[in-house]
């Protein structure tokens, strides 16, 4: 038993490691799908009830671990449900021949074929994604990339597909912090992967990143919990904890504290966790933001009846709740209003008027009245397969307008410390080429524009969505001030504020409702540009504050 069990094992594994398959080279390509039919052939008539017996194994030390390997059977049509939605047309027609023989063949043999649950998002329609086999060549080539590099064209690369020259610089700052070079072990980046994303509760990223980290070579005991990690990644769980969602709390003392004793860590190792924690916490953001629903081989991605087809029914759906706080009448501006006030406010020139009091005051204002604005009231009970990984799971987003005194924190001015000219250099030092990498993005995330707006073309949306992301800065206590901040309220009606905040402080309570109530007239593809600046808003504020403590613990 232990050697058949060992020879499917090792196969798993390697077929978790696309690679091969997942190469550019055809021929490659061939060779390594060739093997793996040969696998499933094997499987198929070389053992008497190969499934049954494994079924019987609950679980497998090493590779698998947790994440259930004693379904193992399953995990081979899992396999071939990921390759029938990838990139490369050759494979994806192979492995649809391949799967109806396995459903033929394996009916006898009690093998079950899952079928997808979902579509790639809860809130878009299939029909409005960008399909795998696109004709925009630069599109295809990034999905071609995030398979290469992720072992699937995984729902979020699928969606952010939208906005190609955005995907391009994410795929590449993600592939960096996690498997290029870098202080950190591998298994470790996708341990705080982990840890990052259950503090919004995430299960979408704590599943991709739990294999990834057993892929990574992770010991799969750490799974069962915080209590069983070491106790250095652990020390790592308060900073987590406060960056996630009061990271003005952050201080050098902080850093301090982590770099010295004995399980110590380096600032370069620092650096490069802080930066994966605040990736994640914003990446969490995007999930909900989208809908983006579980892949196919997750929990809650797939079904073995026969009855269910994709559908936006899910779960998300269902969640719409009657106490929500968006309001109905809530005044979604609609195109033409926006247009018109984005017009007269470029036609005013007003903030050459403003003294910086007034300008402060403006800031204040707007501070202020987010504090007032209640987030989603659908509060989702935590799912315990997450809460291994959380520590106060009831630790989470305080107005910032609401810090109270003890410690009276100032606003903080970005002015001072900016990404640009100070946050930029000090992640290029002591985690080389990430600040690069981010300054990208940043840039690419804070500019992008079509000069479309629903409908209408050559409109210059830049005081929308300086707006936006203002004020998701706002929210964290981050002022600029050469921004008159009442634009914010011109720009942003009460529903999208309360969308904004939801998605940037408390994803999880996200539904379908608010994000159908909000921004009607735009497309989709609009509505996910607004989640990419709220992610990188969200990630940059983060940082902001962070490398700001690791700066004044280093003078
Ligand atoms: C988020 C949207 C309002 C962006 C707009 N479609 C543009 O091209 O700038």
């Amino acid at each position: 038993m232990e050697g058949l069990m060992d020879g499917v094992y090792r196969d798993e594994a390697s077929l978790r490691f696309l690679h091969p398959v997942a190469n550019r080279d055809r021929n490659v390509r061939k060779h390594a799908f060739d093997a793996i039919v040969k696998t499933v052939e094997t499987w198929l008539t070389g053992y008497a009830t190969p499934f049954n017996s494994l079924e019987s194994i609950s679980s497998v030390n090493g590779i698998g671990g947790n994440i259930a390997i004693g379904k193992l059977q399953e995990r081979v049509p899992d396999f071939l449900r990921l390759l029938v939605e990838c990139p490369f047309k050759d494979l994806r027609d192979k492995t649809k021949c391949l799967l109806d023989d396995l459903k033929k063949k394996g009916k006898s043999k009690g093998l079950k074929i899952p079928k997808r649950l979902n579509n790639v998002s809860f809130f878009i329609p299939e029909n409005k994604i960008i399909s795998v086999d696109t004709k925009d060549e630069q599109t295809q080539m990034l999905f071609i990339d995030a398979f290469i590099q992720n072992n699937r064209l995984d729902h979020i690369t699928q969606v952010m597909g939208y906005h190609p020259h955005y995907l391009d610089c994410f795929l590449r700052t993600q592939q960096y912090l996690l498997r290029g070079d870098g202080p950190l072990p591998y298994h470790y980046r996708h341990y705080i992967a982990i840890m990052a994303a259950g503090r919004h509760q995430c299960s979408y990223l704590v599943n991709l990143h739990t294999q990834e980290f057993i892929l990574a070579g992770g010991d799969p005991s750490w799974l069962s919990g915080l209590h069983t990690i070491p106790q250095k990644l652990r020390d790592l769980y308060e900073i987590n904890k406060i960056l996630a969602h009061r990271p003005w709390l952050i201080s050098k003392d902080h850093i301090a504290k982590l770099t010295k004793g004995k399980d110590n860590w380096s600032v370069s190792e620092l650096v490069h966790a802080l930066i994966l924690l605040s990736h994640f916490h914003a990446l969490s953001s995007f999930v909900y933001g989208c809908g983006i629903t579980p892949e196919v081989d997750h929990e809650g991605g797939y079904t073995y009846s026969g009855k269910s087809s994709p559908s936006n029914s899910n779960s998300a759906s269902k969640h719409s709740s009657p106490s929500s706080s968006f309001s109905e009448s809530g005044g979604d501006l609609g195109i033409d209003v926006l247009m018109e006030r984005m017009k007269k406010l470029t036609e005013s020139d007003e903030i050459n008027d403003m003294t910086s009091e007034e300008l402060l005051q403006q800031f204040e204002n707007v501070e202020n009245q987010s504090a007032e604005i209640t987030a989603s009231a659908n509060i989702p009970t935590p799912r315990k397969d997450v809460l291994k990984f959380v520590v106060e799971p009831d630790f989470v987003y305080q107005d910032f307008a609401k810090r109270g005194t003890p410690c009276d924190i100032p606003s903080f001015r970005a002015q001072e410390y900016s990404w640009e000219d100070h946050g930029f250099s000090m992640a290029n030092r002591y985690y080389s080429e990430i600040g690069t990498l981010l300054d990208d993005k940043f840039t690419c995330a804070y500019n992008l524009t079509y000069y479309t707006l629903g409908d209408k073309m050559n409109v210059d949306t830049t005081m929308f969505r300086r707006a936006v992301w203002n004020y998701i800065h706002c929210m964290y206590g981050i002022r600029h001030d050469d921004y008159n901040y009442a634009e914010v309220n011109q720009m942003l009606e009460r529903n999208l504020k309360a969308y904004i905040k939801t998605v940037t402080c408390y994803p999880e309570r996200l539904t379908k409702k608010e994000y159908d109530s909000v921004m009607r007239e735009f497309k989709h593809s609009e509505k996910v540009h607004v989640n990419l600046m709220l992610l990188e808003a969200r990630l940059q504020g983060e940082l902001l504050y962070s490398l700001r403590a690791v700066m004044q613990h280093m003078t």
